[in-house]
């Protein structure tokens, strides 16, 4: 029978299966400062040792402020949090990227970009996004805290097998429409509970044309759907990406992995349990109005005048906190802040399409614009290359490596009430502070409105439409 991508490695990790669960292998095991603390704990207090700490890595990435790294946290709660995570690493022998480590960062962004990330493996971390990880032919998922210290005492999970989804993306993607406007553009379509139950792999013509960072967005979003995780075949776009990191592997030795990774993709009839299939060329630039990820809409559109009975007490409150009406277009609605950042979207190319199109501009007097990059590699690379300095320029405040205002868990926090154009996942109440209005978008789209001060077209896209294309 034909297999697809998540059947094989399903299929390589399943050590025995107990009824209807499998205990399943885990190749790497990441963890961070918020959901390791418990996990180590309840270690502790059965007295077990870890299985296979090697291949566990750690990093400090949501509780980091992201100015003055090089100064004691203030913040208590943040601090104690990192200070745990320094010992439990130090005495269980676990590797740390750690605040003032050169390769420290949000820990989807670094896993890929030190090539721990590989096609073929399982991945697991306390922590919903971890679907970023597939991007690379991987399976990868979120897990709770006690899984977590499941998978340190045995290096395995007990868990059911999801079913498969198949999304398809066919076509050209429009000048100005990037993966954020895709992932963005799938959910406001499919839903936030459409992905439930299933794991997705992303196929098509749209989706093989991304970048490695572009597929990363896809992946990372998969969750915002209630998917498990989402996968996308490894092809030579991988490989190149992975070729020389640190963790992949070298000589001969990549070259069976290659041989390997090449034998990871959906065959022809492969089943999947749902399937589903858009058109590259219907997706525009988009941006979220509502408080869940599913509340997106065309940038030129405007926001649903009403929706199913059962979601109307949903939709007026959610409309309500956001200050939006029914029917409104969001174009020329002014803005407070842009932040552009997360595991989402904080990669170096994410920089150098900001910086491309704010290189010259200056920001709106009003508006705050700050921009975290994902990891201290990317901070480099950024200032190697430049971009520090048109970002400066612009009025853009460049900030060291976190997760900072994407869950504002450190001092970086949206006002209440205050409009900021977030390349982030989740436009939850509160989600950036209490009171802070989340508008999700592509980085293209933050930058436009951070120089125009208010939600704006995307100019290349926007000369489309007009052309008649
Ligand atoms: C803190 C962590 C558990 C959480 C997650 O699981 O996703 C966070 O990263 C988030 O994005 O909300
Ligand atoms: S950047 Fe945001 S979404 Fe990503 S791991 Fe950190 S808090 Fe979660």
């Amino acid at each position: 029978m034909p297999k697809s991508l998540f059947d094989k490695i399903w299929e390589a990790h399943v050590v025995k299966t107990v009824g209807d669960l499998s205990v399943f292998y885990i190749d790497r095991h990441l963890i961070h400062e918020v959901t390791s603390p418990q996990a180590f704990d309840e270690i502790e207090a059965r007295g077990l040792p870890l299985f296979r700490q090697q291949q566990i890595v750690a990093t400090a990435d949501h509780n980091v402020p992201t100015l003055n790294q090089h100064l004691p946290i203030q913040e208590p709660l943040s601090r104690s949090q990192v200070d745990k995570l320094t010992e439990n690493c130090a005495k269980y022998g676990v590797e740390l990227y750690g605040l003032g480590h050169e390769r420290q960062g949000i820990v989807h962004v670094i896993g890929p970009e030190l090539g721990l990330t590989q096609p073929g493996m399982t991945i697991v971390c306390g922590d919903s996004h971890t679907s970023t990880h597939g991007a690379f032919g991987a399976i990868a998922f979120g897990i709770g805290t006690s899984q977590v210290a499941q998978v340190m005492a045995s290096q395995c999970l007990l868990i059911d097998r999801p079913k498969r989804m198949r999304i398809s993306v066919d076509g050209d993607l429009r000048p100005g429409v990037g993966a954020k406007d895709l992932i963005l553009y799938v959910i406001s379509q499919l839903g936030t509970g459409g992905g439930t139950g299933y794991f997705v792999e992303y196929a098509g013509s749209a989706v093989r044309s991304l970048s490695m960072e572009g597929r990363m967005t896809v992946c990372n979003m998969s969750i915002e759907m209630g998917a498990r995780g989402g996968m996308i075949a490894p092809d030579q776009t991988t490989f190149d990406y992975l070729q020389g990191r640190p963790y992949a592997p070298q000589g001969e030795r990549w070259e069976q992995a290659v041989a390997y990774w090449q034998t990871l993709y959906s065959e022809d009839g492969a089943e999947f349990e749902a399937e589903h299939h858009f058109d590259a060329a219907n997706i525009t630039p988009m941006i979220t109005y509502g408080t869940n990820p599913g509340m997106g809409i065309p940038l030129g559109g405007t926001i649903p005048l009403n929706v199913v009975p059962s979601e109307a007490a949903g939709f007026s409150k959610s409309l309500e906190y956001m200050g939006l009406a029914p029917g409104e277009s969001l174009l020329g609605k002014p803005i407070d802040y842009v932040f552009i950042g997360s595991c989402t979207n904080s990669r170096i190319e994410d920089l150098r399409t900001v910086a491309a199109y704010v290189q010259g501009k200056h920001k709106a007097p009003h508006v705050e614009a700050i921009i975290v990059p994902g990891s201290k590699q990317v901070e480099k690379q950024a200032k190697e290359e430049g971009l520090d300095k048109i970002l400066a320029a612009a009025g853009f405040e460049l900030r060291e490596p976190g997760c900072s205002a994407c869950l504002a868990m450190n001092e970086d926090k949206i006002p209440a009430g205050a409009y900021c154009v977030s390349t982030s996942n989740r436009n939850f109440e509160g989600r950036q502070g209490p009171g802070a209005r989340t508008l999700l978008a592509s980085p293209l789209v933050a930058a436009i409105a951070a120089v125009e001060g208010k939600i704006s077209a995307v100019p290349a896209y926007a000369e489309l439409e007009l052309a008649g294309g």
